[in-house]
């Protein structure tokens, strides 16, 4: 039974925002001679404990995140909604600790099982074989009829965006190797379609709010690259949202529209130089630095006005601007530690000097892999991390409480508190971004329509009838 009582929704300010970030995980068996494991048997071993308490490799966790096992056994993990970025930085942080958490037990059942290897769980876009993964974007958006030209309307933002926002690798071409942008670009088929697996769109305009339809939309971003160092994660969200606030507020936006958006990204990931140019449907031909510089200049006019000035925005505005600046100058210092392809960028020059080496050298594929190891041991980033040599946005402790502690000013709460009282009283219970519901009983299914409320009388009741049964 579906309750029929749903609240109505709260007021909600228009400048408030759900965030989601949905990540996909390398995953990869180091192993000596023995025989051969296929990356569905390290899945398995890898996610035994998972199943062992959820009865799936498909959980939602305390923390109200969701848990599972992508086609082609890659380990994804959804953080659940957010209001603002700083929660949302914690949580996909706690997603990376919660993964690489599973990997002892995941080793031992291996050995058990005859394989003697070490499991590495990598944040990044691109397997050796080629194969390429993703890390989507979501943002809440009010509904409206054109949902199409104003999803279409970001593109150019998009395609350029990755001068800073990008997670910057090491390109092997016939003619040799070059350092790029972006690791996905070179993946992405098209704007936008509602299919993720035959093509690979930049925008999944496929309609599933998770959240009121009447109201909402879900814009689901898939072109982005996986993110390590914490303030690009914040940039690339953060920008986003922005130019999302002035598309929202119906501001008129500079006429952008690229001629071939698919040439376009793949050659603004291929020069870091700064001066390859796309081509406008209106002939003009602009660099992506002046692509964004113009979203830069948009976004500071209207703000006091439809963007209110916070010291998040101006941080936001200020790393944007920095981003954009190294490439027009290509003086990267002034980002070296806050954009990955600029921290990595570094770190794999001072390699390439140091060896006396070509870039595409293998040498340098395995430290660039090692960049991305969600280890906080063996992890690149997070040896420069415990350097000092990164920017921290977010405490350890916040990223800890994370791993288990839901968001507290969104639904996430509600199927945080929900998760944990039936784990907690060992009942069974099925659960989806909208649905939380005891399984079995005759009781109730609670929809949960509302991304914004993070209280509800009818959770209560859900909570109390857990622990009475
Ligand atoms: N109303 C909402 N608006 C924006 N984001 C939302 C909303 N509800 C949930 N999210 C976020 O959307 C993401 C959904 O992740 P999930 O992996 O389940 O993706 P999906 O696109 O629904 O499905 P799949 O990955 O299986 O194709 C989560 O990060 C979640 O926090
Ligand atoms: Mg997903």
């Amino acid at each position: 039974m579906i309750a029929t009582d749903i609240p109505p929704p709260l007021e909600v300010d228009p400048a408030r925002r759900i965030f989601g970030l949905e990540t996909e995980f390398g995953l990869h068996l180091d192993t000596g001679a023995g025989r051969p494991v296929t990356p569905e048997e390290v899945a398995g071993h890898l996610f035994h404990s998972v199943v062992q308490w959820g009865r799936s490799s498909n959980v939602f966790l305390t923390n109200a995140s969701r848990l599972y096992i992508d086609v082609g056994a890659h380990p994804e993990y959804a953080t659940a909604e957010c209001d603002t970025l700083t929660d949302l930085i914690a949580l996909d942080k706690a997603g990376e600790r919660i993964v690489h958490d599973l990997i002892a037990r995941g080793e031992e059942r291996l050995r058990a099982a005859g394989v003697d290897g070490t499991i590495h769980l990598y944040k990044n876009n691109t397997d050796s074989a080629g194969n390429s993964y993703g890390c989507h974007e979501n943002y809440l958006v009010r509904r409206r009829a054109d949902f199409k030209a104003f999803a279409s309307a970001l593109l150019p933002f998009l395609v350029t965006r990755q001068i800073v926002t990008g997670a910057g690798c090491i390109t092997r071409t016939p003619s040799g190797a070059h350092y790029s942008f972006s690791p996905r670009a070179d993946h992405m088929w098209e704007g936008m379609s509602s299919a993720t697996t035959r093509s690979r769109p930049m925008i999944n305009t496929r309609d599933e709010p998770h959240a009121n339809a009447e109201l909402y939309r879900r814009m689901h971003v898939i072109v982005g690259d996986s993110t390590m160092a914490e303030p690009t994660t914040l940039v690339k969200m953060g920008t986003t949202d922005l130019i999302l606030r002035l598309m929202e507020a119906r501001v008129v936006m500079p006429e952008l529209t690229l001629a071939r958006e698919m040439q376009s990204i793949r050659d603004v990931a291929h020069d870091l130089p700064g001066r390859a140019t796309v081509e406008l449907a209106d002939g003009r031909h602009l660099t992506a630095v002046e692509v964004q510089q113009t979203y830069i200049d948009l976004v500071r006019s209207h703000l006091g006005g439809v963007i209110a000035v916070t010291p998040e925005v101006e941080d936001i505005l200020d790393l944007w601007q920095r981003g954009v600046d190294a490439v027009r100058t290509q003086d990267f210092s002034a980002v070296e530690t806050e954009l990955d392809w600029a921290i990595k960028h570094r770190l794999v020059m001072r390699y390439r000097d140091r060896l006396g080496c070509d870039l595409g050298d293998p040498r340098l594929a395995r430290l660039e892999l090692a960049f991305h190891d969600v280890s906080p041991d063996r992890g690149l980033y997070y040896r420069l991390q415990a350097q000092g040599l990164v920017r921290r946005i977010v405490t350890d402790a916040a990223i800890e409480r994370a791993m288990t502690t839901a968001p507290q000013t969104t639904r996430a709460r509600l199927r945080g508190q929900f998760v944990e009282r039936a784990l907690a009283v060992g009942r069974d219970f099925t659960v989806d971004w909208v649905h939380l519901k005891i399984a079995g009983s005759s009781g109730t299914t609670v929809l949960l329509k509302d991304p914004f409320r993070h209280e509800d009388a009818r959770v209560d009741t859900l909570l109390d009838a857990l622990t009475l049964a």
